[in-house]
């Protein structure tokens, strides 16, 4: 498959997209990011990299970090004592909706909306001696490189405006399914979201899931059953309520972030990464959606 024509094509037909996307401005931080910058990195399974635009540049991971987060929290964790705090459902909601939560007794409909990611911080915090470091470690071994950190002014940007996840603590608190300190809780969930990677890191680090758990090295850092099951969460959950949508345009599991940033993988294939940081109404990136889409329509391969 010749995936670098592929991009290209990709490229070149967004170039000339009217993008009605806006760039987020609830984390004020976000809003100073060039709307235009665009990038897209394609690892292959034969070890092959492909790349386009601005795919070397790191930017806020936001979202995607919620699906390192629960790789940790699988990797350490018993199912069961999982799921008793967080369900595997689509939400069908935005990611940091109130509604649902009320009425399902603080129990968050999956691990990928901001209630759920709550969730796991505070699981992760229970059973971590230093769950910041450990997390970035974890980051650093599935990429193999080390120079990968959070941003500090995009965490205090999001310190400084997080009511709402503020909020959803309280509410997950007053139904007992949080443990730890609420403050200490978000904290380490606006590091994980503040945490910079390009396309090209975060397709390295997205590999593990279209290898069966494993690193290119052959390190194993979850099962493959587990792998399944974070691939199938991606699939159902991955861009909140739009995630029927991108199944049905990409077809391949994946995960959105604020920062404008798409990971998906197509399992055994390859694993994909695009930026642009301009979303859609839903919160997820306007021109990402349309350059994956364009990449399953033009390869002819998605996992359906
Ligand atoms: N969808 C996102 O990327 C949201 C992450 C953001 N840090 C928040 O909690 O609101």
């Amino acid at each position: 498959m010749d995936y670098q024509t592929i991009l290209n094509k990709i490229q070149t037909t967004l170039l000339s997209v009217n993008n009605t996307g806006k760039v987020a401005t609830y984390i004020p931080e976000l809003e100073s990011i060039d709307p235009k910058k665009f990038g897209m990195h394609l690892y292959c399974n034969n070890a092959g990299h492909y790349s386009v635009g601005d795919h070397q540049e790191r930017f806020s991971i936001q979202s995607i970090s919620k699906v390192f987060a629960l790789t940790l929290t699988l990797s350490k964790l018993d199912y069961n004592d999982f799921f008793k705090r967080v369900d595997f459902e689509p939400s069908g909601d935005p990611f940091n909706s109130l509604v649902q939560l009320e009425h399902e007794n603080g129990r968050p409909r999956n691990p990928f909306i901001n209630a759920g990611a709550l969730v796991i911080s505070d699981l992760l915090i229970s059973h971590l001696d230093k769950p910041k470091e450990d997390f970035l470690t974890l980051i650093h071994t599935i990429t193999g490189d080390k120079t990968i950190n959070f941003n500090k002014k995009v965490y205090a940007s999001e310190k400084k405006w997080s009511y709402r996840n503020a909020s959803l603590l309280n509410l997950m608190k007053s139904f007992d399914n949080i443990h730890n300190d609420l403050e200490e809780v978000l904290d380490f969930y606006i590091y994980q979201c503040a945490i910079e990677m390009s396309c090209k890191e975060l397709a390295t680090a997205f590999m593990i899931y279209a290898n069966r758990g494993k690193t290119l090295d052959n390190i194993e850092i979850i099962s493959p059953e587990k792998t399944k099951r974070i691939n199938a969460i991606m699939q159902t959950c991955g861009f909140y309520d739009e995630a029927g949508e991108f199944s049905f345009k990409v077809g391949l599991p994946g995960k959105s972030g604020v920062g404008g940033g798409i990971a998906a993988i197509h399992p055994g294939q390859y694993a994909v990464t695009v930026w642009s940081p301009p979303l859609n109404p839903k919160g997820n990136s306007e021109l990402g959606m349309l350059a994956l889409e364009k990449l399953t329509t033009l390869t002819g391969y998605s996992i359906f």
